[in-house]
């Protein structure tokens, strides 16, 4: 983890120190930065390793949801299931896969990944760029300034000289149905930390949290009922993906439900199971019931009135991801917090846009905005990429057919079977899945990709870069993807956009 984050600031913001001395005394820096997850700690270290003295609060663990109740806890719960789920598809390693998981085996990895809940190591990172850590709750006090109410029970107030980056990330949104504070629902923290396998656990919502989190625990032994309100699992993505994942998830023994709305839960006995109330009048019986039902941001408590906004909104901002609302252009808001892409490598590369801006800024030279100019984060705009670490793996990036319709874009659209593709028969006997490209044909350039299938993560930057880099469908033809690999799709896909 330490290495992954040297890498991101290693080039960033040129030449060397030329900020002002931090002062501890009078706690006055270039830089304050509120929140010290995955992308408040890219940020600081950018700003930092560019010479400006830049200072870190952060009030519960150093990389945030991410490291913590997020990506890699999820992750780990994810993997040991493909891997098995791999050897059992292809004849030979089947006979060798025969056991269930080990769910105890699994717990403790993913244990293990989240350094049992403890951030030292993510501390020493800080140490080594030279970022001091404040341990304490962040509130903005006014024009360039932070109240800290430390771990300790203490106050400060840290003064920055050049800008304010707000980094605090989002928390789970709990629908307010009846009985809910009785049921004591599972949130995204609940199901990537617990230690014990709930025999039945029902998961509402079917976005990307929901779908992972309903494949991990069926996975681990649960019995799942996933209750989707919409018609579709995954609605944010090209229509096949959530298709594939629900039938997989089904053929896994899980109950997926569309159309299904909760309206209420009652857990009459604290100790006992409860019960989760449909608007169709059916009900379902569990031990836990998980709330997956989207985020909120970390901006209730942050003192946003004394800069003239308001509390529990997401901050708007710019491209260079600078609240532009907020007079003077110190106050930036970057990550999940500013509601534009809700992904940590997306809000990593807001970090290092804003970083560089901000470094910029200090220097008095213009920051380079315009599409896809370095202080601009375009990509969260055309470029999206997101895993959905389900069965089969989504892998997509831009815009969906449907997206880039409604944007006025004339599509042009491919389809193919994955499974039909030799790298795909050779990965697992009866591979199921399907790829699309969209191409706008007037430009003669893709706009969007998505993969569905084991195994295509790895397929996924292919498209974002000939999607960044706008590569002419033409020239694409050149690119020849080696034999036999699952990458041989986009020889018929680009033989359909370009027939
Ligand atoms: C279950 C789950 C799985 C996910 N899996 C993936 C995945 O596989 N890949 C992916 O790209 N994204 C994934 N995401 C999304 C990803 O977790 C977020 O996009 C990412 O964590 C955002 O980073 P951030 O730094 O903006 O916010 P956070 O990670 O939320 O960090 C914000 C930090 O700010 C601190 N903070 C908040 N308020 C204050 C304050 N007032 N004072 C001091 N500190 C404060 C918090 O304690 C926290 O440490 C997942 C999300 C969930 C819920
Ligand atoms: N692998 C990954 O990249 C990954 C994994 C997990 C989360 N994430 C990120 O985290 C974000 C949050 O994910 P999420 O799944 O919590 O949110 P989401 O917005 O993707 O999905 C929430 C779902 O809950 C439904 N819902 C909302 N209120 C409801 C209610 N009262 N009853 C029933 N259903 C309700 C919505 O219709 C929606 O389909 C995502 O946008 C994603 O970017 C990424």
């Amino acid at each position: 983890m330490a290495e992954e984050r040297a890498a991101e600031t290693t080039g960033g913001g040129g030449a060397g120190p030329a900020g002002g001395a931090a002062d501890p005394a009078a706690d006055v820096y270039d830089v304050v930065v509120i929140g010290a997850g995955p992308v408040g700690e890219v940020l600081a270290g950018r700003v930092s390793e560019a010479g400006l003295s830049t200072v870190i609060v952060e009030n519960e663990l150093v990389g945030g949801e991410c490291s913590y109740w997020a990506c890699m806890p999820s992750k780990a719960l994810l993997r040991p299931a493909a891997a098995l789920a791999d050897a059992r598809a292809v004849a030979g390693a089947r006979q060798a896969a025969a056991g269930e998981l080990d769910a105890a085996a699994v717990l403790a990895r993913r244990d293990d990944f989240t350094h049992d809940w403890d951030d030292s190591s993510q501390v020493e990172w800080l140490d080594s760029v030279g970022v001091p850590l404040v341990r304490g709750v962040g509130r903005l006090a006014g024009e360039l300034r932070v109240a800290v109410e430390t771990s300790d029970g203490s106050s400060r107030v840290l003064t920055a000289r050049h800008a304010v980056a707000v980094c605090t990330g989002s928390r789970a949104l709990v629908p307010d149905l009846p009985g809910v504070a009785e049921a004591r629902p599972w949130t995204s923290r609940n199901a990537t930390s617990a230690s014990e396998v709930p025999a039945r656990l029902a998961v509402v919502g079917g976005g990307v949290v929901g779908v992972e989190m309903a494949t991990a625990w069926q996975a681990l032994g649960s019995r799942v009922t996933l209750l989707a309100r919409g018609e579709a699992l995954l609605p944010r993505m090209e229509p096949f993906a959530g298709e594939l994942v629900a039938e997989s998830l089904r053929e896994a023994g899980a109950d997926v439900r569309t159309g299904a709305s909760v309206t209420a839960l009652r857990r009459p006995d604290p100790g006992g199971p409860l019960t989760v109330a449909l608007a169709d009048g059916g009900e379902v019986e569990v031990d836990e019931v998980l709330l997956a039902t989207g985020r909120g941001p970390r901006t209730e408590d942050l003192g946003l009135v004394t800069v003239g906004l308001e509390p529990g909104d997401w901050l708007r901002v710019d491209d260079s991801c600078r609240v532009d609302e907020v007079p003077g252009g110190w106050l930036y808001a970057v990550g999940d917090v500013n509601g534009r892409a809700l992904l940590t490598h997306q809000g990593k590369y807001q970090a290092r846009v804003a970083g560089d801006a901000v470094v910029a800024r200090f220097r008095g030279e213009t920051a380079a905005g315009g599409r896809w100019g370095a202080h601009a984060a375009t990509a969260d705009d055309e470029a999206v990429s997101q895993v959905v670490f389900s069965h089969p793996e989504i892998a997509s990036v831009g815009l969906t057919a449907a997206e880039a319709e409604a944007r006025s874009v004339r599509t042009r659209v491919a389809d193919a079977d994955l499974g039909a593709v030799a790298g795909a028969a050779l990965y697992a006997d009866g591979y199921r899945g399907h790829a699309r490209l969209v191409a706008d044909a007037d430009r003669g350039v893709l706009v969007g990709a998505t993969f569905a299938g084991p195994a295509v993560a790895e397929l996924l930057h292919a498209a974002t870069v000939a999607v960044v880099a706008e590569v002419p469908v033409h020239r694409l033809a050149h690119a020849v993807p080696a034999y036999p690999t699952i990458s041989e799709v986009w020889l018929g896909l680009l033989a359909q956009l370009r027939g």
